[in-house]
């Protein structure tokens, strides 16, 4: 469990962060979301006691960082996964943390083996692959076996076997029980992946809900409808309550009206329909909206 109480971060006489409030709780995976610049590698370094609060309180297992006994077995994190020595193999380089960290050192193998490294274990970081310096971040994270885990990124620059093995890592994670807190740019990444979200902007709370409540809660959801006559099957479909939006020649944009309402009026007026798909609402629609509006309200505000 992470507590983040008015947390306030700043830099000069610039605010970072500004009376930020939320928890993130076990067993599910928090997405960490808000547009650049908006605070989130900062809050995760305070979390990690990297960088002390301005004022407000964060606490992990209910204690700041700085009081956690053994702190690698409460909290693992994953923020820049550049920060190894190239000369070092990968398990001298565990052995090393594990033992800065009072970790008993068959943790090391159990943790290569978890993000698939074993084979690699004897060669040196240097000519890994940025795929496998991010397992080898990620087995650097889990050696204390510890209940709340950060990742600042993890997906960037990865290619797609290697983003569905971190999204399934870090579902198992979650479904043992332990915190799982990770900020992404990346909303489709997200929106497979995390059951709840915290969305941010210009250091302030935007939204604390899960990620289905955020994607049904925002506008957005229409029917594609093609067809080879779309003036008056716009005019049918408006007089039946929708809204119509054309999109190219052929291909209108209707809100209002099921695929079967749709697909009925036009049979009953004779008109060839071509398609009709339903197109929810992407978190990345949701996402927008609600970032959209907050910097919309602040305009106002100032
Ligand atoms: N050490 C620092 N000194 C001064 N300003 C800083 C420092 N670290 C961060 N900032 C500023 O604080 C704000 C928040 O930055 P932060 O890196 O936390 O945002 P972020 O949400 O992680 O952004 P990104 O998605 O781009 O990584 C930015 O305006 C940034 O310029």
């Amino acid at each position: 469990m992470i507590e983040i109480e008015n947390f306030s971060k700043r830099y000069g006489d610039r605010y970072a962060v500004r009376d930020l409030t939320f928890g993130v709780r076990p067993g599910r995976v928090t997405g960490f979301l808000g547009p650049n610049g908006a605070g989130k590698s900062t809050t995760m370094r305070a979390v990690l006691g990297l960088d002390l609060p301005t004022t407000g309180r964060i606490r992990i297992d209910g204690r700041p960082y700085a009081a956690l006994d053994r702190p690698l077995t409460h909290v693992g994190a994953l923020l820049d996964a550049g920060g190894v020595h190239p000369g070092r193999d990968a398990r001298r380089h565990l052995r090393a943390v594990a033992a800065a960290g009072k970790l008993p050192e068959r943790r090391v193998d159990e943790v290569l083996a978890r993000v698939g490294l074993t084979e690699a274990a004897g060669r040196r970081v240097g000519g890994f692959s940025l795929g496998m310096r991010q397992r080898l971040g990620i087995a650097t994270a889990l050696l204390g076996d510890p209940g709340v885990l950060l990742f600042d990124e993890p997906v960037n620059g990865l290619d797609p076997e290697g983003i569905r093995w971190i999204r399934d890592l870090m579902k198992s994670l979650a479904a043992e029980g332990r915190t799982v807190f990770v900020s992404s740019h990346l909303m489709s990444e997200m929106e497979n992946t995390a059951d709840h979200l915290i969305v941010i902007g210009r250091g302030r709370l935007i939204a604390d809900v899960s990620t289905r409540e955020l994607i049904a809660r925002s506008a957005g959801g229409f029917l594609k409808v093609r067809t080879d006559d779309p003036g008056p099957l716009i005019t049918l479909l408006a007089d039946a309550g929708a809204r119509v939006t054309p999109d190219g020649p052929d291909t209108l944009h209707v809100v209002g009206l099921e695929g079967d309402q749709v697909a009925r009026l036009a049979h009953r007026a004779g008109i060839l329909l071509l398609e009709v798909a339903h197109h929810a609402t992407s978190l990345e629609d949701a996402y927008l909206q609600l970032t959209d509006a907050a910097v919309e309200y602040r305009g106002a505000q100032a």
